[in-house]
């Protein structure tokens, strides 16, 4: 069974500045959990510290009980810590896997099963006797999970396994992955900035922001959910609309009313909103009034940029006529593929653009400032 972990009081700082707030936060023992943040978010920080590589300024972590600053090497060997970079020994695959299992005083005749099972697990059992430096990204961080897996740890500490793999490879090793960690007999921590590869891999996210958790809970609550605009830019609403609720309690995008409501006081919100559920219509109908920048194709959808006082977002089937650079049009908000968020300091001084301007930049779009 995986360790339990908990973390309570965190204060952590680095460079002079506090980098992990964190109050409390409990994982079982078996879960499986995703912390999404983006680059600085705290991840690797948090991850160190349940590793107990490092312990905290101010508070605890513990594992099953034992703070990480007591327990010696005997806890630090509980866990396997996959870092962003493989860094494997140079030598044979096999002799890296084997290795690990040699320090954990596994006796000899077993260690060569075991390392046999946990590459047979990724998928590189045919890798076991290449040189390690030979291999490609995305084997190596085949052998680094083996290398992870093939000690049994109680807990599996992931940063980013996947991120330097390209979208084909990395969607199979998440699968691997996955299926190699079903039995669910080890408690995994994996931290992503990636939407995508944090729900795939795990029930419950963690979406951390400067370092605070602003939201925890199920991969669909945080989808269908978001706390707050930062939340649902880190699960991939691509627009992060500034609108404002009427009295009646409709939300008005670009002074035109969507159709959404809101049954908090009238004032400024967000309107978070998936591409895929704004719909451009002619000039004539009601909606909101944008112009088209530009039109990028893409895989099965063609990425409309408008602007509509504010960079808007819609996909459009490639099959669809697709509007002209210039054209005017009105804009309908799908309530099913968009929230109505409060406006929180932080959303309107960051992350909304943010959202839009990084979308923006994937479809190769010149932003407008
Ligand atoms: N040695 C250091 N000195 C000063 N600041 C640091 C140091 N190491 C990390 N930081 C800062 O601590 C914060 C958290 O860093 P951390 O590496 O935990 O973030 P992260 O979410 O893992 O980021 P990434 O996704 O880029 O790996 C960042 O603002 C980072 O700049």
């Amino acid at each position: 069974m995986g360790a339990q972990l908990r973390v309570d009081g965190v204060r952590h700082h680095r460079g002079g500045h506090e980098v992990l707030r964190v109050d409390s936060l409990g994982i079982d023992g078996g879960e499986q959990v995703s912390v999404l943040g983006r680059n600085g978010a705290g991840k690797t920080t948090l991850l160190r510290l349940l590793a107990a590589a490092e312990t905290p300024h101010t508070g605890q972590v513990t594992v099953d009980g034992t703070g990480t600053g007591h327990g010696g090497i005997a806890l630090r060997r509980r866990a396997a810590y996959a870092t962003q970079r493989p860094g494997l020994l140079s030598t044979s695959v096999l002799r890296n896997v084997v290795l690990p299992l040699k320090w954990r005083k596994i006796p000899r005749k077993q260690r060569r099963d075991l390392a046999d099972a946990a590459l047979r697990r990724m998928g590189v059992a045919h890798l076991a006797h290449r040189h390690a430096a030979g291999l490609s990204g995305g084997e190596q961080q085949r052998v680094n999970l083996a290398r992870a897996l093939a000690i049994d740890p109680d807990v599996l500490l992931l940063d980013e396994p996947a991120a330097s793999l390209d979208s084909e490879s990395r969607l199979s090793f998440l699968h691997d992955l996955g299926l190699a960690l079903a039995d669910r007999t080890t408690t995994v921590v994996h931290v992503s900035h990636r939407a995508d590869d944090a729900l795939r891999l795990a029930d419950r996210v963690i979406a951390l922001v400067g370092g605070h958790v602003r939201q925890d809970g199920t991969a669909d609550a945080v989808i269908h959910r978001p706390a707050d605009a930062s939340v649902a830019a880190l699960v991939g609403y691509d627009n992060l609309l500034d609108a404002q609720v009427r009295a009646d309690g409709e939300v008005a995008v670009g002074g035109e009313r969507t159709g959404l409501t809101w049954h908090g006081a009238p004032g400024p919100v967000t309107v978070a909103a998936f591409a895929i559920g704004v719909s451009v219509w002619p000039a004539g109908a009601s909606g909101v009034p944008a112009r088209v920048e530009r039109v990028v194709p893409g895989p099965g959808l063609r990425t409309v940029v408008l602007d509509g006082g504010q960079p808007i977002l819609a996909s459009i089937p490639l099959h669809a006529p697709a509007p002209a650079a210039g054209q005017h049009v009105r804009l309908s908000i799908d309530p099913g593929l968009s929230r109505v968020l409060p406006r929180s300091k932080a959303a309107s001084s960051g992350p909304p653009q943010s959202a839009a301007c990084s979308r923006l930049v994937r479809v190769g779009a010149a932003i407008t400032p």
